[in-house]
């Protein structure tokens, strides 16, 4: 049977600074080999809370546990230098004095030189970087530097890894490369890792759980595909992608908008909702004559609107509509090149059921 103690486990964690609630109630499980994402935008708590798992930052109420074992809570609490915790940070800075061995050895303690040689040689084996491990961090590129600095992390066999935007120095082109290798090592000596990150991409690339946190809270948590899919609210949707969205007011739980009546059950008669999609799922026909495609139960009405400008974007087309009903943009993206003029009249009507259907918060 296959144990079911998570590695790292966080108990309603919180933190305020200056009475404002920075981390506020916070929950986590990882299990071994799982690399989770705590993923928000800046300034929603994301490195405070890795910090209070690191040890280096206290918390005001709440537990933590390796393992099945407390290492921490109000009273009670393991040093940041014995929780056998690894730490990668965007800043990952190498000692400068010291050799690229002597760099990733550092944190190996009561082994012999043999051995230390031996975890040395085969983590720079890992990362391909080898033939340097008598070199200097200055003779490196910024790349073979994060690289040594994820062996150097790597090397004492932490059972859990904290990584703070340790990518986010390097360029698109190695970015990439580095992230699998580093997901490869990780999955292989079986660490659970919690990833912070600001970028949708990264963590749709890297975690096996994404963790959307905003405002000090966890307010989703899931598989990618279910976060991005199932999204919680309409700041969820607009995480990930661009969202356009349709107001309007329900009668008979059903809210009536300019591309035709959206199934809303359960909300009272009177509630404003937001109807929220993705540019990916809007559908375009051209102008027949001033008409556009006759209605159809899967798609609804069709709405005309003018292009306003279309861009392409690589793999897709990015085309933005002023729309008849209310002047206002949606925006429509379409595979490979899809370039219509400014000014072209045209038809769209959206996926139903890709559409998700929010009570409104806020004003419009
Ligand atoms: N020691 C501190 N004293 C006062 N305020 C702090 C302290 N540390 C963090 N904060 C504040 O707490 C909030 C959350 O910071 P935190 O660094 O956890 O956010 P984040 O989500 O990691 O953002 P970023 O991605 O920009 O690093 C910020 O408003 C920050 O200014």
């Amino acid at each position: 049977m296959q144990d079911q103690t998570p590695r790292l486990e966080i108990k309603h964690l919180r933190r305020s600074f200056n009475g404002r609630a920075v981390v506020d109630d916070v929950s986590l499980r990882i299990m071994p080999g799982q690399v989770t994402c705590l993923l928000g935008p800046s300034g929603c708590g994301k490195s405070t809370t890795l910090r209070m798992i690191a040890g280096v930052e206290m918390q005001d109420s709440g537990e933590i546990w390796v393992d099945g074992r407390l290492i921490c809570d109000t009273v009670f609490r393991i040093p940041p230098e014995r929780r056998e915790i690894g730490l990668m940070f965007q800043d990952f800075a190498l000692f400068p004095h010291l050799s690229v061995a002597d760099n990733v050895a550092f944190g190996l303690k009561g082994m012999s030189r043999a051995d230390k040689r031996a975890r040395v040689t085969e983590l720079l084996e890992r990362v391909d970087l080898l033939r340097f491990i008598d070199g200097y961090p200055h003779q490196l590129s910024g790349g073979e530097q994060q690289r040594v600095a994820l062996a150097r992390a790597l090397a004492p066999r932490p059972r859990i890894m904290l990584m703070d935007e340790p990518f986010s120095g390097l360029d698109n082109r190695l970015r990439d490369g580095i992230r699998d290798e580093t997901l490869n090592i990780l999955k292989d000596e079986d660490t659970a890792v919690l990833l912070v990150t600001h970028e949708p991409d990264e963590a749709m690339r890297m975690a096996d759980e994404i963790a959307l946190m905003r405002d000090g809270k966890i307010v989703q948590q899931g598989a990618p595909y279910n976060v991005y899919t199932r999204p919680v609210d309409r700041a969820a949707v607009a995480f990930f992608s661009d969202a356009n969205v349709l107001r309007a007011t329900v009668t008979g739980a059903l809210a009536q908008t300019p591309f035709g009546r959206f199934l809303a059950p359960g909300v009272p008669d009177g509630t404003q909702v937001d109807i929220v999609f993705r540019p990916q799922h809007v559908r375009i026909d051209f102008d027949r004559a001033g008409a556009g495609p006759k209605p159809t139960a899967s798609d609804g009405t069709a709405a005309r609107g003018v292009v306003q400008r279309a861009r392409f974007m690589g793999n897709e087309s990015l085309v933005e509509f002023v729309m008849d009903y209310d002047g206002s943009t949606l925006k429509v993206t379409v595979p490979n090149v899809f370039l219509p003029k400014s000014g072209t009249v045209m038809w769209l009507t959206i996926r139903r059921d890709k559409c998700f259907v929010f009570t409104a918060k806020d004003p419009h």
